[in-house]
This record gives C-alpha cells, sequence and structure tokens, in this order.
C-alpha cells in the first residue's frame, strides 16, 4: 500500500547525501512504487528526473512567421508589426511564446514553426469563414482537445499593430463532443467577460469544427513567476484567482480544471483571466431521495472527458486498475447522457452575444449533504474503497433490483482472481474524475459523487503551496492511488481516514502516517540549497558518519518535518518570508473535507487579504491626512508579517493578532 509517498523533490536533488547505516529510509528515496514500498531513488535519478521535467518544460517558442495566417486569406493574413516589449514577453502554456506583434526576426524552430502553421491550415481549411474575418498568426496554446491560436481582424489590417485588436482563437478538434463544446460556450456567454473569467465574441462552426473568438490577453508564463513573485504579488495573484472563482461558484458551476496554465496572468499590467471551461460541471442539485431519481443529475457529471491526462467521468469499477496498470493509456469515454443534449443555437446568436453578465447569482451554494452511498468495493492492491453503509443512492443504475438484499452481503472477492456475485450485485457509483492530475482533491480522488465548488478551491491550495513552496507541479502522480498516497503523506493517515469515513468511503492504509507542517514543508522547499548542503549534514552527523532519518518524513532529523516533531530541527525563522496568515489560508484551502473546506467567497475575507488590504488603507488614509509617520508604519507592518509562528498553536495566536491588527487599522 502507497500510503506514504514523498511528493517529488521532497528529498532534495543536488546534494550527496550518506545513506545512513541505520537502515531506515532515506530521504533519497522519492516515490512510493506502485506496490508501495520505498523504491530507493538515487539523487542522481531524481535529478535526471528534475532535468528531464526542465526538459519537458522548456519553453518552445512559436513566432509567427511572416508567412503564416494567409493559408486562405491572401496577402491580408500577413501580421508584420513588431512586437511591443509587453507583448514578447508574453507566453502560452505549454511554453510557447505568444509573439502578438510580429517577430522581426522569428525564434522559433522549424519544427515549431511547422506546427503553428500546421495548426493555422487546419483551422482555416476546416472553418474557412475563419479567414474570411481574421488573419491567423501564430499557435498559442496546445490543448488536448483544442488548439488556440491568435488572430487579429482582417478588416481592422491597415492599422498599426499597436491598434489591432488581437482574439484568441480556440479550435476544437473534431471530435470533440458537441455537448461538451455547448456546455463550454454556455459557460463563457453566462459567467464571462467579468471577475477574471474569459468571455466570448463569438462561435463559429463548419460541419464538425468549432471555434471560438475570445478576448486575447498576453500573459506571463507561470514557471517564470512562480518563484519570483514576492507576498504582495503572490497575494494579488491569489487573491485575483479566488476572485474568479468566487464567480463562477455563485453560478454553481464548478470549473474542474484550476491550475497555472488555465490562470493566465499578465504581470506587468496586473490582469487576470481565468480559462478554460471545457471539464465545468453544474454542482449538483440535492438528491431527491427515491432510488434511480436523479439518475439524470448524476449524467451531467459526465460532460466532458479528456483521453490524455484528464480523465473524467468513470465508475470506480472500472477505473482505477486500468489507469494505474496502464499509465493512463487506457481512458474510457463516455460521451454523453440524455440530460447534456441541447441543440446548439444559431451561430449568429451566439455571435452577437457580447458577454452579457446577465445571470442572476443568488450566491446559493446548494451543497447537498449526500444520501447515504451504496456498498462498493474494489480490490486495487495498494487500496481498496468501500462504502460504508448502505441505503438508497440515487445512483442506481441497472443493477439496481437487488441492492436492498445485496448491500450488505459479505464479500467474496479476496484472494479470488474475479470480483464476486454479491460485489457485482451491487450498484455503480458515478463519481466524476475530470481535471488535471495533481490538481485533485481528496474527494475526487475517494471517488465520492457529490463534488461541489470545493474541487476548485483545493485546486487554488495546490497552487498556492506551488507558490510558498516553489516546487512546480508539487504533486505529480501516475495515477489516483499515488495521488491520494501523496497526500497522505502530507496531511496524515487521520485526516484522510476521517474525511473518507465523513463522505461514507472507506479507504485502507498499509501504514500509519503522521502529518507534516505546512510551514516547514514550504521553507525546507523554498530554501532546499541551504538545508541540502552538505556542509549541514556534516554538521549533524555523528563521529561514525551516522546521521539519523525521521521515521515519518523521511528527512535527516535536522530537516525533519513533521508536525510534532521530536528533533530539534534547524531553526526555520531566518528564512521566513510569508505572514502567518498565509499558512493558515493555505490549510484552510487544502482542507482535506471537502465539506470544510473554505469557500472563494470566505478565502476572499481572510486575514492573509483583509489584514494587507487594511493596512494599506491605513497608509493611504495618514498620506492624505499628511502624517509624516507612513514608513514607519509601514515598516512596522512589514515586521509585523514578518512575524514566525511555529507551531499550529502560534499560527493561530498570529492570525488572531493580524485579525486585531486590522481592526486597530480600522480605528
Ligand atoms: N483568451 C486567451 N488569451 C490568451 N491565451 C489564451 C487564451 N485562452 C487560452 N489561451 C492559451 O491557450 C492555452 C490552452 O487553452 P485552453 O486551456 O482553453 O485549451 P485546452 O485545449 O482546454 O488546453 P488544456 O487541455 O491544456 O487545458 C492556455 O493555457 C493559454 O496559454
Amino acid at each position: 500500500m502507497a500510503d506514504r509517498v514523498l511528493c517529488q523533490e521532497l528529498a532534495t536533488p543536488g546534494t550527496h547525501y550518506r545513506r545512513p547505516k541505520s537502515g531506515m529510509a532515506s530521504p533519497n528515496m522519492g516515490y512510493a512504487n506502485g506496490g508501495g514500498s520505498w523504491r530507493a531513488a538515487p539523487r542522481h535519478t531524481q535529478k535526471q528526473q528534475h532535468q528531464q521535467q526542465q526538459r519537458q518544460t522548456t519553453p518552445q517558442q512559436y513566432g509567427n512567421s511572416p508567412g503564416t495566417g494567409t493559408a486562405s486569406g491572401g496577402g491580408g493574413g500577413r501580421y508584420v508589426g513588431k512586437p511591443t516589449a509587453e507583448e514578447s514577453q508574453t507566453v502560452e502554456s505549454t511554453g510557447a511564446e505568444v509573439v502578438a506583434g510580429l517577430p522581426a526576426t522569428p525564434r522559433t524552430t522549424k519544427q515549431t514553426r511547422n506546427k503553428s502553421e500546421e495548426a493555422i491550415n487546419d483551422l482555416l481549411v476546416r472553418i474557412p469563414d475563419i479567414g474570411k474575418l481574421f488573419d491567423v498568426h501564430s499557435r498559442i496554446g496546445n490543448g488536448t482537445f483544442s488548439t488556440v491560436l491568435l488572430g487579429t481582424l482582417r478588416r481592422e489590417s491597415h492599422l498599426p499593430d499597436s491598434l489591432r485588436r488581437k482574439f484568441a482563437i480556440k479550435h476544437h478538434i473534431p471530435t470533440s463532443h458537441p455537448d461538451r463544446i455547448m456546455k463550454e460556450l454556455q459557460c463563457m456567454t453566462k459567467m464571462g467577460g467579468t471577475e477574471n473569467v474569459v468571455g466570448i465574441h463569438c462561435c463559429l462552426r463548419c460541419d464538425a469544427s468549432a471555434a471560438f473568438v475570445m478576448p486575447y490577453m498576453a500573459h506571463d508564463r507561470f514557471h517564470d513567476f512562480y518563484t519570483r513573485m514576492d507576498v504582495p504579488e503572490i497575494r494579488l495573484y491569489m487573491r485575483n484567482l479566488l476572485v474568479a472563482l468566487r464567480h463562477v461558484h455563485k453560478f454553481d458551476v464548478i470549473h474542474r480544471d484550476v491550475k497555472p496554465s488555465n490562470f493566465l496572468y499578465n504581470r506587468r499590467r496586473r490582469e487576470f483571466l481565468l480559462v478554460d471551461f471545457g471539464l465545468a460541471q453544474h454542482v449538483n442539485p440535492p438528491a431527491l431521495g427515491s432510488s434511480g431519481s436523479s439518475v439524470a443529475n448524476n449524467n451531467n457529471n459526465n460532460n466532458s472527458k479528456r483521453p490524455r491526462e484528464r480523465d473524467a467521468m468513470e465508475t470506480v469499477q472500472q477505473s482505477a486498475p486500468a489507469d494505474a496498470g496502464l499509465g493512463g493509456a487506457v481512458k474510457r469515454m463516455r460521451l454523453h447522457e440524455e440530460s447534456s443534449k441541447m441543440p446548439l443555437k444559431p451561430v449568429n446568436d451566439i455571435a452577437q452575444s457580447e458577454l452579457q453578465q446577465s445571470a442572476a447569482a443568488d450566491g446559493s451554494n446548494p451543497v447537498q449533504q449526500q444520501p447515504v452511498q451504496q456498498l462498493q468495493q474494489q480490490q486495487q492492491g495498494q487500496m481498496d474503497q468501500t462504502p460504508s453503509t448502505a441505503s438508497g443512492s440515487k445512483y442506481n443504475t441497472n443493477r439496481n433490483a437487488s441492492v436492498a438484499a445485496t448491500n450488505n452481503a459479505k464479500c467474496f472477492c479476496f484472494a479470488n482472481p474475479s470480483v464476486c456475485l454479491n460485489c457485482l450485485m451491487k450498484k455503480e457509483v458515478h463519481a466524476s474524475r475530470a481535471g488535471t492530475p495533481g490538481y485533485r482533491p481528496p474527494e475526487v480522488l475517494l471517488k465520492y459523487p457529490d463534488q461541489t465548488t470545493a474541487v476548485d478551491v483545493w485546486a487554488a491550495g495546490v497552487i498556492f503551496l506551488s507558490i510558498m513552496s516553489s516546487v512546480y507541479p508539487f504533486f505529480k502522480a501516475p495515477n489516483d492511488f499515488i495521488a491520494l498516497a501523496e497526500i497522505v503523506t502530507i496531511f496524515g493517515d487521520q485526516a484522510i481516514r476521517k474525511t473518507a469515513l465523513a463522505l461514507e468511503r472507506m479507504i485502507t492504509l498499509s501504514q500509519r502516517s503522521r502529518p507534516l507542517n505546512l510551514r516547514k514543508l514550504c521553507l525546507r522547499f523554498r530554501h532546499r540549497s541551504v538545508f541540502s548542503d552538505a556542509k549541514l549534514l556534516k554538521s549533524h552527523e555523528s563521529v561514525d558518519g551516522r546521521c539519523e532519518v525521521c521515521r515519518n518524513c523521511d528527512q535527516y532529523f535536522f530537516n525533519c518535518l513533521c508536525e510534532d516533531s521530536e528533533y530539534l530541527t534547524e531553526p526555520l525563522d531566518a528564512y521566513e518570508c510569508f505572514p502567518a496568515s498565509a499558512y493558515d489560508l493555505l490549510h484552510r484551502l487544502l482542507e482535506i473535507n471537502p465539506h470544510k473546506r473554505i469557500t472563494a467567497e470566505e478565502a476572499l475575507q481572510h486575514p492573509f487579504f483583509t489584514a494587507a488590504e487594511e493596512a494599506e488603507q491605513a497608509d493611504q488614509d495618514q498620506v492624505a491626512n499628511g502624517t509624516p509617520q507612513t514608513r514607519k508604519v509601514r515598516r512596522q507592518r512589514y515586521h509585523n508579517h514578518k512575524t514566525v509562528a511555529a507551531t499550529p498553536e502560534q499560527l493561530k495566536q498570529q492570525v488572531a493578532l493580524d485579525l486585531q491588527q486590522s481592526a486597530i487599522n480600522k480605528l
């Protein structure tokens, strides 16, 4: 059982540590393997992995060559301006540089340029109207189900570059299901264009191909800024992300794919944009109680599927073994049930709708307390999940006839090469797992059917964790079981067990694991070069060259990350760069239990944001009143914010102090 998996880079790469002779696990050990035992990952291997990762994420640059964009449009497609300073630093999620103006000297390889041209040609051939309306310049993003290209209006081609409006044209691949495209479109028309949520200008369709025309936002690449932001900028980034989520959640919509590449950020202009509603889903309305009555609602979850990274709806009984065994190669795409079939609006209707912010947001969040889940059981080698109770679940399927009779029946699967009859008779559980690996919350990994907007809040927490720890991606597991094990490693087994119980899921773990301290984790990662220094190890080694390793976190004792560490660890205060409230917010965003997790709305009221806002306000007031002490006050506040809280108790006290401080500031 792989319930203790050290997340990536926990063992610090780059320094050579002697293996402890005590026989304890070494910090050089990285992932647990599929069977749950620790697999040694020597430092050089980790380094290689890291380098490989770096290579994978090395920016590919796609400039638009002067010839692009003219496939069907004659000379009008040439885009011959120079990039502005701002534009030339913009990037796309796959690492491609988006040169919004024409690069004087294309900096792309031939291969990437070809890909960009291929994408342009493909779009213009499949939807010829695009070529009549737009000059398409380059590919700016490439996802599983779409390619995003940069376009400008042909009728504005006579204007100087700086005056030509830019558009992001999202070209859906023809195999994308119309319902999925329709839902994405509906999300954007209903919610977009405000509060950092991407809007849509129009949608063009020709036969099986569809393209969205969205406002283009030049943006920076997460890779380039996540380690460079100071606290005010982190605050700004997180606030804007939460503002976007609050807006989306007001519509009872779960974005389901919150990750850095879907939250665009233009550092210079301080602009933000949440994009990609391809996996968005409506929160299930409250259960009707009677068996089988809400199957259609449940089916709403199945609205979007991604065959590669993002796996959407699968039945619990099918999903995990295939994933685990085949590394994600086998993906089922059960596209669309009757509830999601809606006629597409005529193109013109959509084109005219310039992002009305019409839909009333009542703010209610019908987070339903889920009725009892039906029994289901899996034997996955590493982990069993068995719902603890049985009764009238709304997720009945055609197998529901004998449910009452079989729910409490004994299971005979164990040690048998087949699923026992009793288990075969159990109802299927439909739980969406749409989303990007690494950002899936515990409830998704536990296959809890009644997922809410808390799914997005967890993902925001993972982004925050990446920023605070300077580790991106933070979680990187090959399948959902290891993903869950990574979470267990950090948050401890108790938290997961309790949540599983609260969600009426059962999780069996082979060993216990105490939680790590998030502050220690962040600072230890952030300053990995310091804490992994060979000299530091040397200074802690005994005369015979041994150094004790913590059995729980597998770090050398002086770097122990455990919440309740029994060791005297290296002091971290000197390296502190965050206010205590940042850790508190991180804890709340990454609350294991989705029912207890903070909402985006609440998070925006957290002292991490409010204390700073009020401090700023007080500063402004003082300036307005001509008080000469502004700088001193600011310094004092900065000092306050730097105050360190080492334990959870101190952390709470610190947050209370922050609150007090903000109350004083108000006065
Ligand atoms: N409005 C926009 N302005 C600028 N760039 C954009 C815009 N929309 C999308 N992009 C770029 O295109 C990339 C892919 O867009 P999007 O996520 O919508 O496509 P996708 O096919 O769903 O991708 P993925 O499968 O990776 O999520 C984004 O990460 C971003 O870099």
